[in-house]
Protein backbone atom coordinates (compact mmCIF):
# COMPACT_ATOMS: atom_id res chain seq x y z
CA UNK A 1 0.00 0.00 0.00
CA UNK A 2 1.07 3.01 -1.42
CA UNK A 3 2.15 5.98 1.84
CA UNK A 4 -0.78 8.50 2.66
CA UNK A 5 -0.26 11.98 3.79
CA UNK A 6 -2.99 14.59 4.83
CA UNK A 7 -3.11 17.98 3.11
CA UNK A 8 -2.16 19.98 6.84
CA UNK A 9 0.98 17.29 6.67
CA UNK A 10 1.72 18.40 3.22
CA UNK A 11 1.36 21.90 3.85
CA UNK A 12 3.42 22.27 7.47
CA UNK A 13 6.65 19.41 6.24
CA UNK A 14 6.38 19.16 2.69
CA UNK A 15 5.98 23.01 1.40
CA UNK A 16 9.27 23.44 -0.23
CA UNK A 17 10.03 26.33 1.68
CA UNK A 18 13.81 26.67 3.85
CA UNK A 19 14.84 23.71 2.25
CA UNK A 20 11.83 21.17 3.03
CA UNK A 21 11.06 18.92 0.16
CA UNK A 22 8.59 19.66 -2.05
CA UNK A 23 5.34 17.66 -2.47
CA UNK A 24 2.18 18.55 -4.04
CA UNK A 25 -0.90 16.65 -5.50
CA UNK A 26 -2.14 16.07 -8.61
CA UNK A 27 -5.59 14.26 -9.24
CA UNK A 28 -5.26 12.54 -5.59
CA UNK A 29 -1.88 11.80 -5.90
CA UNK A 30 1.05 13.06 -3.79
CA UNK A 31 4.07 13.85 -5.80
CA UNK A 32 7.71 14.45 -5.07
CA UNK A 33 9.14 17.55 -6.89
CA UNK A 34 11.88 18.50 -4.96
CA UNK A 35 14.69 17.91 -7.55
CA UNK A 36 11.98 18.06 -10.58
CA UNK A 37 11.33 21.58 -9.96
CA UNK A 38 14.91 22.70 -11.04
CA UNK A 39 13.75 20.74 -14.73
CA UNK A 40 10.41 21.87 -14.76
CA UNK A 41 9.95 23.77 -18.52
CA UNK A 42 7.59 26.12 -16.61
CA UNK A 43 10.09 27.47 -14.09
CA UNK A 44 10.73 26.78 -10.00
CA UNK A 45 8.46 29.47 -8.74
CA UNK A 46 5.03 28.38 -9.93
CA UNK A 47 5.99 24.64 -8.91
CA UNK A 48 7.11 26.33 -5.41
CA UNK A 49 4.29 28.20 -5.19
CA UNK A 50 1.64 24.86 -5.34
CA UNK A 51 3.62 23.65 -2.32
CA UNK A 52 1.31 21.56 -0.39
CA UNK A 53 -1.62 22.52 -2.36
CA UNK A 54 -3.64 20.59 -4.70
CA UNK A 55 -2.00 21.21 -8.22
CA UNK A 56 -5.00 19.53 -10.14
CA UNK A 57 -6.48 22.60 -11.84
CA UNK A 58 -2.74 24.39 -12.35
CA UNK A 59 -1.44 21.25 -14.20
CA UNK A 60 -4.64 20.70 -16.43
CA UNK A 61 -5.59 24.32 -17.16
CA UNK A 62 -1.87 24.78 -18.49
CA UNK A 63 -2.79 21.42 -21.13
CA UNK A 64 0.70 19.92 -19.65
CA UNK A 65 1.40 17.06 -22.51
CA UNK A 66 2.00 13.60 -22.04
CA UNK A 67 5.21 13.65 -21.68
CA UNK A 68 4.69 15.60 -19.06
CA UNK A 69 2.22 13.42 -17.40
CA UNK A 70 4.50 10.45 -17.69
CA UNK A 71 6.58 12.48 -15.37
CA UNK A 72 3.97 13.61 -13.43
CA UNK A 73 3.24 9.28 -13.12
CA UNK A 74 6.98 8.75 -11.88
CA UNK A 75 7.09 11.69 -9.49
CA UNK A 76 4.35 9.92 -7.79
CA UNK A 77 5.21 8.79 -3.94
CA UNK A 78 1.64 7.85 -2.35
CA UNK A 79 -2.06 9.06 -2.00
CA UNK A 80 -3.64 11.91 -0.43
CA UNK A 81 -6.10 11.43 2.23
CA UNK A 82 -8.76 14.04 3.72
CA UNK A 83 -10.48 17.51 2.73
CA UNK A 84 -7.97 19.72 1.33
CA UNK A 85 -7.07 23.48 3.21
CA UNK A 86 -8.57 25.72 1.03
CA UNK A 87 -6.58 28.46 0.27
CA UNK A 88 -8.96 30.77 -2.12
CA UNK A 89 -12.48 30.19 0.31
CA UNK A 90 -15.58 30.30 -1.34
CA UNK A 91 -17.91 32.65 0.00
CA UNK A 92 -20.72 31.31 1.48
CA UNK A 93 -24.15 31.44 -0.12
CA UNK A 94 -26.17 32.96 2.02
CA UNK A 95 -24.01 36.00 1.57
CA UNK A 96 -25.25 36.24 -2.03
CA UNK A 97 -27.06 39.76 -2.84
CA UNK A 98 -30.38 39.11 -3.19
CA UNK A 99 -31.88 40.57 -6.50
CA UNK A 100 -33.75 44.05 -5.49
CA UNK A 101 -37.26 44.72 -7.16
CA UNK A 102 -37.19 47.06 -10.54
CA UNK A 103 -37.72 50.34 -9.30
CA UNK A 104 -40.22 50.66 -12.80
CA UNK A 105 -42.55 48.21 -10.86
CA UNK A 106 -43.13 50.01 -7.59
CA UNK A 107 -46.96 51.18 -7.13
CA UNK A 108 -48.36 54.58 -7.00
CA UNK A 109 -44.90 55.80 -9.50
CA UNK A 110 -46.12 58.12 -12.24
CA UNK A 111 -44.54 56.43 -15.14
CA UNK A 112 -47.23 53.52 -14.55
CA UNK A 113 -49.99 56.47 -15.57
CA UNK A 114 -48.20 57.73 -18.47
CA UNK A 115 -50.03 56.05 -21.45
CA UNK A 116 -53.65 56.82 -19.66
CA UNK A 117 -52.37 60.27 -19.35
CA UNK A 118 -50.88 61.04 -22.98
CA UNK A 119 -54.02 59.22 -24.28
CA UNK A 120 -56.18 61.45 -22.19
CA UNK A 121 -54.39 64.54 -23.57
CA UNK A 122 -54.23 63.59 -27.28
CA UNK A 123 -57.84 62.99 -26.81
CA UNK A 124 -58.69 66.55 -25.40
CA UNK A 125 -56.45 68.12 -27.69
CA UNK A 126 -58.44 66.23 -31.23
CA UNK A 127 -61.62 66.86 -29.29
CA UNK A 128 -60.47 70.82 -28.65
CA UNK A 129 -59.43 71.34 -32.17
CA UNK A 130 -62.31 69.60 -33.59
CA UNK A 131 -60.25 66.81 -35.32
CA UNK A 132 -63.45 64.62 -34.94
CA UNK A 133 -65.95 67.05 -36.87
C1 LIG B 1 4.69 17.22 -11.28
C2 LIG B 1 3.96 18.08 -11.93
C3 LIG B 1 4.41 18.71 -13.25
C4 LIG B 1 5.13 18.17 -14.26
C5 LIG B 1 5.73 16.77 -14.37
C6 LIG B 1 5.26 19.23 -15.28
C7 LIG B 1 5.95 19.07 -16.48
C8 LIG B 1 6.00 20.01 -17.47
C9 LIG B 1 6.56 19.80 -18.78
C10 LIG B 1 7.24 18.51 -19.28
C11 LIG B 1 6.40 20.96 -19.49
C12 LIG B 1 6.81 21.23 -20.95
C13 LIG B 1 5.58 21.31 -21.83
C14 LIG B 1 4.81 20.00 -21.86
O1 LIG B 1 5.43 18.96 -22.13
O2 LIG B 1 3.58 20.03 -21.59
C15 LIG B 1 5.74 21.89 -18.61
C16 LIG B 1 5.40 23.19 -18.96
C17 LIG B 1 4.74 24.07 -18.12
N1 LIG B 1 4.30 23.82 -16.86
FE1 LIG B 1 4.47 22.10 -15.87
N2 LIG B 1 4.62 20.35 -14.86
C18 LIG B 1 4.07 20.08 -13.62
C19 LIG B 1 3.33 20.92 -12.84
C20 LIG B 1 3.00 22.20 -13.16
C21 LIG B 1 2.20 23.09 -12.36
C22 LIG B 1 1.57 22.70 -11.02
C23 LIG B 1 2.13 24.26 -13.02
C24 LIG B 1 1.43 25.54 -12.64
C25 LIG B 1 1.23 25.91 -11.40
C26 LIG B 1 2.88 24.15 -14.24
C27 LIG B 1 3.07 25.13 -15.18
C28 LIG B 1 3.68 24.97 -16.39
C29 LIG B 1 3.75 26.00 -17.40
C30 LIG B 1 3.22 27.43 -17.29
C31 LIG B 1 4.40 25.44 -18.49
C32 LIG B 1 4.65 26.10 -19.84
C33 LIG B 1 6.04 26.62 -19.98
C34 LIG B 1 6.19 27.26 -21.35
O3 LIG B 1 5.67 26.72 -22.34
O4 LIG B 1 6.84 28.30 -21.41
N3 LIG B 1 3.40 22.87 -14.30
N4 LIG B 1 5.50 21.30 -17.40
Amino acid sequence: MSKQFTYSELSEKYNGKDNKPLYFVVNGKVVDVTKFKDEHPGGEEVLMGEGGLDATDSFESIGHSDEAREILKSLEIGDVVGEPLSSKPEPPLSSKPEPSPSPSSEDGSLSNYLPVVLVVLIGYVAYKYGIFG
